[in-house]
């Protein structure tokens, strides 16, 4: 596994090592010792989680707050995604900074989201299952967000607005001015 540090403090893309033979390839998507070492620190995950979409689904941005705070490592087992990571932390040398990374199940690359970051991508294959570990426990209460089309970050989302399919519940969340006024 190799990790390299984004622009964003504490945020990794991390590529793991593939091991083909005639009968396909085998790799270690999660090892603790390893991840550990690579970011610097001991990050506990508990829960997985798994999503299914197809193209032109935008989950996000999503986020959960105070000590629900979660860190993710996510990945994509099919299909391919534009995943985007913003980091919130007012005391952040990248704070209200965003990267976008593809993430597929072709270049198996994956992305470590800290605490304190809005998370959320845009489905860019036909279909896509999305898988990540957090290391809290969903805490619906505590759900915030930063609406797509936020002008402060004017994130690049690739696809055209009229092959987005977002929630109800994303359509309205708040802008970046609107959470931190
Ligand atoms: C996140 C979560 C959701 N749920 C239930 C709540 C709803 O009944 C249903 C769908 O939830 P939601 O519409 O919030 O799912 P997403 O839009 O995929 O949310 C996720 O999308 C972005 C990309 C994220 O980074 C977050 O992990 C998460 O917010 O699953 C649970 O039971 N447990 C959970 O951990």
């Amino acid at each position: 596994m190799e990790a390299i540090e984004t622009i964003l403090k504490d945020c990794y893309v991390l590529e793991p090592n593939v091991f083909g033979d005639e009968r396909g390839y085998f790799l270690e998507s999660y090892n603790k010792k390893q991840f550990d070492a690579l970011i610097g620190k001991e990050v506990n995950f508990i829960q997985d989680n798994e999503s299914f979409s197809s193209q032109g689904v935008l989950r996000g941005l999503h986020f959960q707050s105070g000590e629900h705070a979660q860190a993710k490592l996510v990945r994509v087992t099919q299909g391919k995604v534009l995943d985007v990571a913003v980091d919130l932390r007012t005391n952040s040398p990248s704070f209200l900074k965003h990267i976008s990374v593809e993430l597929s199940s072709e270049n198996k690359k994956q992305l470590f989201v800290p605490r304190g970051f809005a998370h959320g991508f845009i489905v860019l294959s036909e279909t896509a299952v999305f898988n990540y570990k957090v290391d809290n426990w969903y805490n619906k209460a505590s759900e915030g967000g930063i609406i797509y089309n936020d002008k402060t970050l004017n994130i690049d989302w690739v696809l055209d607005k009229e092959l987005l399919t977002i929630s109800e519940k994303d359509k309205v969340l708040p802008t970046v001015k609107e959470l931190f006024e």
